[in-house]
């Protein structure tokens, strides 16, 4: 597909130019190569699948497929041992054509710029789905934070912002946590933004302490957003969450969170999973419990009121609802069909694969993306925002109205678009989001 339209521009560049020079300058960057497996690779393959619904607006697809900056910055710190270390950092603006980039900073070792690309364009979608004012970015740091002091975190942190200072800022892209991100960072981060400015900007990232300008009901709100979402699907399947039971693969802000709310309604969380282990239990784990167990250890492993099962088994878990709330990739044709869930809610950006979602589809398996089942986060980031604006706070009470309004109306609309033209809530989603996107870049034009 993408080669058939790059076909297109190239003739029709050929027969008006007719010049060698000019067809090579239209050559997609290396980076952007269709070819490239991982994460942005799947995204360009989601953006093919929902092309053919985007009539007229399908002119503009090609935006999608090129993210609009990209900057990749080398962040050297002195180490607590008196050497330097330098680690390689990015923040990709994915669109902007709704308003400025918005989207988390992941600190991870294995972190790369193609996975950025992916998660900065899911943002882009995500922001349209639930139709908050904002574009798509996100930020990454190749490095692992568990093996860094507080000290080397926090002069990572600070000179990756000053780094990315160039394109951020409260009305340009405002970042915000993702793995291995938290408040405190979001804090470092904001403070040196603000001194390379002159002025107390407490709008430039979302996430933040609440005595720093933070929203009440944000570090809850991706989990709770899960959770809300996950119930109403449930409800329309005639799934009852009393009693269901749940697998949780991820156990940090996300997917701790996520566990907890789905307890609380009566679900029995059976299995959870992280990066250090796996532990099951029939009749439900105590989740107050275990996120005791895992802030006190660093992982589920080892805790002892349940089995502690090999990780790969988590997949033949018997479970009602999976939640994966990990990273990108987990659901594979390689696992797919093990999976005994009726219903997948996806905390993780980018967990299942398309041909993944194409197997769990034919095993009739829901699923409900990313894009809007996670988009609880980047909802109250968005109050977060209009309140730094305002300098004006609201109860928690009125942030976690104002979510579950947001997040059930994102996924009735997707859920009646799915409806009318027999697809997956994945594609209606990215149908409905591609729409606005390129609404917007219809009606602004190409000049300034
Ligand atoms: N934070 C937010 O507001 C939002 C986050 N997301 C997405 O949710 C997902 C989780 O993010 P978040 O909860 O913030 O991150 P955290 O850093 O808080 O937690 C990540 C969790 O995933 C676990 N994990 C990491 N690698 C693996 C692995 N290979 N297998 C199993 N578990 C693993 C970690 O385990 P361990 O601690 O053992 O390493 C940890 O429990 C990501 O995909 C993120 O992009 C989406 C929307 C918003
Ligand atoms: O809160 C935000 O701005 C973005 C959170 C995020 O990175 C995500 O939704 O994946």
């Amino acid at each position: 597909m993408l080669h058939a339209m790059f076909h297109h521009v190239m003739h029709d560049m050929a027969s008006s130019h007719a010049t060698d020079s000019l067809a090579t300058a239209h050559a997609l960057p290396s980076y952007l190569d269709p070819q490239h497996l991982g994460p942005w690779g799947i995204f360009l393959q989601q953006v093919d699948r929902v092309t053919p619904y985007l009539g007229n607006l399908a002119r503009w697809v090609e935006t999608l497929k090129r993210p609009k900056r990209i900057l990749v910055v080398d962040v050297p710190i002195h180490m607590d041992d008196g050497t330097v270390a330098h680690f390689e950092g990015y923040r990709v603006q994915h669109n902007t054509s709704r308003g400025p980039g918005k989207g988390g900073v992941r600190f991870h070792q294995d972190v790369t710029l193609s996975e950025v690309m992916a998660l900065a364009a899911w943002m882009s979608i995500k922001n349209a789905a639930v139709n908050v004012p904002f574009g798509g970015a996100k930020g990454g740091v190749r490095v692992d934070p568990k093996r860094l002091s507080m000290g080397e975190l926090e002069r990572v942190t600070r000179r990756y912002t000053s780094e990315i200072g160039l394109i951020i800022g409260p009305t340009k892209d405002i970042p915000a946590p993702d793995v291995n991100t938290n408040e405190r960072v979001m804090a470092w981060m904001m403070d040196t933004y603000s001194m390379n400015v002159g002025e107390t900007a407490t709008g430039v990232v979302t996430g933040k302490p609440i005595s720093l300008g933070g929203s009440l009901g944000r570090h809850e709100a991706t989990g709770r957003g899960v959770f809300t979402v996950g119930a109403e699907a449930a409800r329309r399947i005639g799934l009852e969450i009393a009693g269901a039971r749940v697998a949780v693969q991820g156990f940090g802000n996300v997917g701790g969170i996520a566990a907890k709310l789905f307890a609380e309604a009566g679900a029995r969380v059976v299995a959870v999973q992280d990066h250090a282990g796996c532990v099951y239990r029939e009749a439900g784990l105590d989740i107050p419990a275990l996120l005791a167990h895992a802030k006190q250890h660093g992982s589920v492993a080892g805790f002892a009121a349940a089995e502690a099962i090999e990780r790969d088994r988590f997949w033949d878990t018997p479970c009602d609802i999976l939640i994966p709330a990990a990273l990108e990739q987990q659901i594979t044709a390689a696992n797919a069909h093990r999976i005994g869930a009726r219903l997948i809610v996806e905390g993780a950006n980018g967990p299942t694969t398309p041909d993944a979602d194409d197997i769990l589809r034919d095993r009739g398996v829901l699923v409900v993306p990313d894009v809007v089942a996670n988009a609880g986060g980047v909802t109250v980031s968005y109050f977060e925002w209009v309140q730094d604006f305002s300098s004006f706070f609201w109860s928690e009470e009125e942030i976690n109205q104002r979510l579950t309004a947001i997040m059930r109306g994102a996924l009735d609309a997707v859920w009646q678009v799915a409806d009318d033209k027999g697809v997956s809530l994945r594609t209606a989603t990215f149908i409905v989001a591609c729409e606005r996107i390129l609404r917007a870049r219809d009606l602004r034009g190409l000049y300034p």
